[in-house]
């Protein structure tokens, strides 16, 4: 049997991936402590998964796992890009984008970056990458807590003519990111609850 700790993400059956990425999301993302949120709630924990997202063998497990969501969701064949608000979905994004050309079972998926704010100079484009106007996409996350992170590239892509298919996570770490999304009208989808990390 291959070692997951060795073995190309693409490889492991997809169980033994998921497992070996919760595991490194619980060993190397979770920070026990005082914490100010990205909404400005305190909180006594932290799940930092831009540890996860850089590492060099947990970002092919994140593109695998988060695949593999999407095809048992349905989104998968049928989306043409991933990607959400910069910094913390870039590497999700691009991490879904090669284990989709690396999966080869469907059209391989683009990415795309959702900047916070407009830019000033160049091409003044809020949405980096190939044109998501017209097309079925998924906007993804590392992680949701208020769902306000999410929701703000959503609504970059619905004015930018996307058709968004749903949202997907890494990690859930409170339902108000769920209600709010489906109050938004999106379908929420996520790879892990908070509660598997053992917090
Ligand atoms: O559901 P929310 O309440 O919006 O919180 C979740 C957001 O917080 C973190 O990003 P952060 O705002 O720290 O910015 P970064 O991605 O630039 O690091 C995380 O990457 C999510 O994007
Ligand atoms: O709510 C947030 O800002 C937040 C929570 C968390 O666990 N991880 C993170 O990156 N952001």
């Amino acid at each position: 049997m291959a070692d997951p700790r060795t073995a190309p993400a693409q490889s492991l059956p997809i169980e033994d991936a998921r497992e070996r990425l919760r595991v490194l999301i619980r060993d190397l993302a979770v920070v026990r402590g005082h914490v100010v949120l990205s909404s400005g709630a305190e909180a006594d924990h932290y799940v930092d998964l831009r540890r996860i997202t850089l590492h060099h063998e947990a970002a092919p497990l994140v593109g695998r796992v988060m695949l593999d969501l999407l095809q048992r969701e349905g989104l998968v064949p049928g989306i043409e890009a991933v990607g959400g608000l910069t910094l913390g979905a870039d590497p999700v994004a691009t991490s879904i984008l090669h284990a989709s050309a690396a999966d080869g079972t469907s059209d391989p998926l683009d990415a795309f970056v959702v900047r916070k704010a407009n830019k000033a100079h160049g091409l003044q484009r809020r949405i980096e990458g190939p044109d998501v106007t017209g097309r079925r996409v998924v906007a993804v996350e590392d992680t949701s807590t208020t769902g306000g992170s999410v929701l703000t590239a959503c609504e970059a892509l619905t004015e930018a003519g996307a058709d968004i298919a749903a949202v997907a996570v890494i990690v859930h770490r409170s339902e108000a990111s769920r209600e709010t999304v489906e109050a938004a009208g999106h379908r929420y989808l996520a790879a892990y609850d908070i509660s598997e990390l053992e917090i």
